[in-house]
This record gives C-alpha cells, structure tokens and sequence, in this order.
C-alpha cells in the first residue's frame, strides 16, 4: 500500500528525482545511464534444478543479453567515478521464458525501504554552486538512517576493482526458488568472475576506462563468470537489503556465463531492454522485500519515458 496512492511516493517521483539530481539526458536510463550491451551465454549444469524448476537451471545453453553500467542518470560521467559497479542481465530461454536481473557488485544495498531510496536521493542532490552533494545533508541522512552503515562499511572495506571483468556481482534482494512440487527456498545470487579480483589503481580518471577496457578484452576473449545460489537458512533476513547472510550459508553453483562480445548501448542489443527484476521465468518468484516491487515501477517509468524519447530522437 502507498506505493501507488497519489501523493506518496510513486514511481514517477522517484524518477523525476534521478532526473533532477543528474540533469535532462533524453533517451537515456534514468539511473545507471552509462553503460554497454554484452552477447553471450548460459551454459547450466543442472545443480540449480535441485531447487528451481526454471530451465535455466537445467544442462542447457541460454543465449543471455546484458549491460554493464555506472550508477547515476548522467551518461557522460566518469567510469570510476564512482565504486560501484553493475551487470543487468536477460536470459532467452528456447520456451520464450525470460528471467532478468539487474545486479550490483555491492553484496548489499544502502537502504532497505523505497521511501528511504527515495529520501537518499533527495540528500545526495547537487548543490547548484558547487555541483556537489552538500556533506551536512548527506552526513544528517545517514546519521537518520543507521541502516545505511553496513553497506558504507563495505565500500571503505573492499576497494573498488579495476574491471567489469574481475568484479563479482550480487542480486542483492531475495528471491524464492520454487522446485517442481513447489518447495520454496529463499536465495539470493550472484556471478563470480574467474578472473581475479585486481584494486583500481590510483589515477584511472579517463571517461570510458572500464568500457574501452572491457571491449578490448572482448575482442581477445571470452570472459566468464559462475553464477552462484546463496541459500538462506531459517531466520536469515530475507526482505531486507542491508542485512548480508552469514558466510557459511550453503552456495550452490548453478553454471557458467560467458560473455562473448560488446555492443554499443545506443544501437545495442540492451537498449531497449527493461531489466526489470520482477521478470522471472517459472521456478524463480519475488520475495517479499519491499525493494523489488519499487524497482519495478521505476524502471518502468524509466523505460517508459527514455522509450518515448528515442522514437522522438529518431524521428527528428
Ligand atoms: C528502491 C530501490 C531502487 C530504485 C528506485 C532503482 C531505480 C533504478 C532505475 C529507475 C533504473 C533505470 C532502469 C531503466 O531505465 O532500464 C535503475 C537501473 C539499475 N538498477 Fe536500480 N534501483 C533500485 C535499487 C537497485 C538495487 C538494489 C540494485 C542491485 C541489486 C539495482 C541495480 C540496478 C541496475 C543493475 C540497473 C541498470 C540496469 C541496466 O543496465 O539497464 N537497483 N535503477
């Protein structure tokens, strides 16, 4: 409830505040602006099926289309301007079913609540004079939110990486693998890279290093990743984004993706994907955390908007 009442929070105000925090960037996602689109494949070994009926899962290759992204809705900010990272992907079963996720190399996320996404927003927008967020305002959000320091703390501990290629990336929230006499386990995933993770070293300001640095490694290779079930045991907090499991959880390792080539995302094959997350095949449902269902109406909104632009851009 509230989520769709008129003068609380809606999809369209969360969007309006990207917008209003990154300035007007038609045809562009409203968050996570800057990005490039990657062709490859699933390849499962039927670990996964012990717990998902979804196809997936099973000893069978899913061809996946995917984007590698930096948070905020400018599409010309620096690559490593910030640490944080993502990996939005779809897979094509041969059934037609899709599943997409939208993942960050954060294991958890700052805030556990729409209304406070949104309230961080509001906290982190620029300052006109300076272009920067004003600190007191930042540093008064967090001090009301303590929920946030989890995922601070994780930042300050683990350095940002110096590739997409070698960063792991996490679903964040949780989801319900359902089996096919409709068991229910709670996991959440994530994809680790096979190659090491490597610190960025200092001085990397150029615009597009991550991207120019994935497209040559593209060219000379493929990359992979195993894409990993966390499992949630009884008591886990499963529909609260701030809280990371225990480490000794059971992990499942559900397969193999293996990237093959870069697109540009203006006439590449993501662009006009909405990597909504609520979009599941059958196997795989939505928790309970009051995130997921956020997301969803507001990359729809920002589907919708950035859609409507493109067709106007291309008509002109
Ligand atoms: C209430 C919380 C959140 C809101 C309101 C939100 C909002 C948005 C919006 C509006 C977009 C642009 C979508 C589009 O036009 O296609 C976006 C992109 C994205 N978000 Fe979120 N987000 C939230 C939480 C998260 C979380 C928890 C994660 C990570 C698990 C995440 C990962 C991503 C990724 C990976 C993209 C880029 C997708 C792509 O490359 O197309 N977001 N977000």
């Amino acid at each position: 409830a509230g989520w769709f009442t008129p003068d609380r929070l809606t999809p369209q105000r969360i969007t309006n505040s990207f917008t209003a925090n990154a300035g007007e960037h038609p045809g562009f996602r409203r968050n996570h602006a800057k990005g490039v689109c990657v062709i490859g494949y699933f390849e499962g070994n039927g670990q996964g099926s012990r717990y998902s009926s979804a196809t997936v899962f099973g000893q069978v290759r899913t061809p996946v289309v995917g984007r590698f992204a930096v948070p905020g809705g400018n599409p010309s900010v620096a690559d490593t301007s910030s640490p944080v990272r993502s990996l939005a992907l779809q897979f094509t079963s041969a059934n037609g079913e899709q599943w997409r996720t939208g993942m960050n190399n954060t294991p958890i996320f700052i805030v556990n609540t729409p209304q406070a996404f949104y309230e961080s927003l509001q906290a982190a927008r620029p300052d006109p004079a300076t272009g920067k967020p004003d600190g007191a305002r930042l540093q008064a959000f967090f001090k009301a939110h303590p929920e946030t320091a989890p995922f601070r703390q994780w930042l300050k501990a683990n350095p940002p990486s110096s590739s997409f290629i070698n960063s792991t990336f996490y679903s964040i929230n949780a989801f319900k693998l359902v089996d096919g006499s409709g068991r229910i386990q709670l996991a959440r995933w994530s994809v680790t890279p096979d190659a090491a993770y490597d610190q960025l070293p200092p001085g990397v300001t150029a615009p597009n290093a991550l991207q120019d640095e994935l497209i040559a490694r593209l060219q000379n290779g493929t990359a992979r990743w195993h894409l990993q079930l966390q499992l949630a045991q009884a008591g886990d907090q499963v529909n609260d984004a701030t809280v990371a499991w225990p480490a000794d959880r059971p992990v499942v390792d559900a397969g193999v993706l293996t990237l093959e080539r870069a697109a540009a995302q203006d006439d590449g094959p993501c662009r006009d994907i909405n990597f909504d997350p609520t979009i599941l095949p059958s196997g795989i449902k939505v928790s309970d955390d009051p995130l997921l269902a956020a997301r969803s109406g507001a990359y729809d909104s920002s589907f919708n908007l950035r859609a409507r632009e493109q067709a106007a851009l291309h008509a002109k």
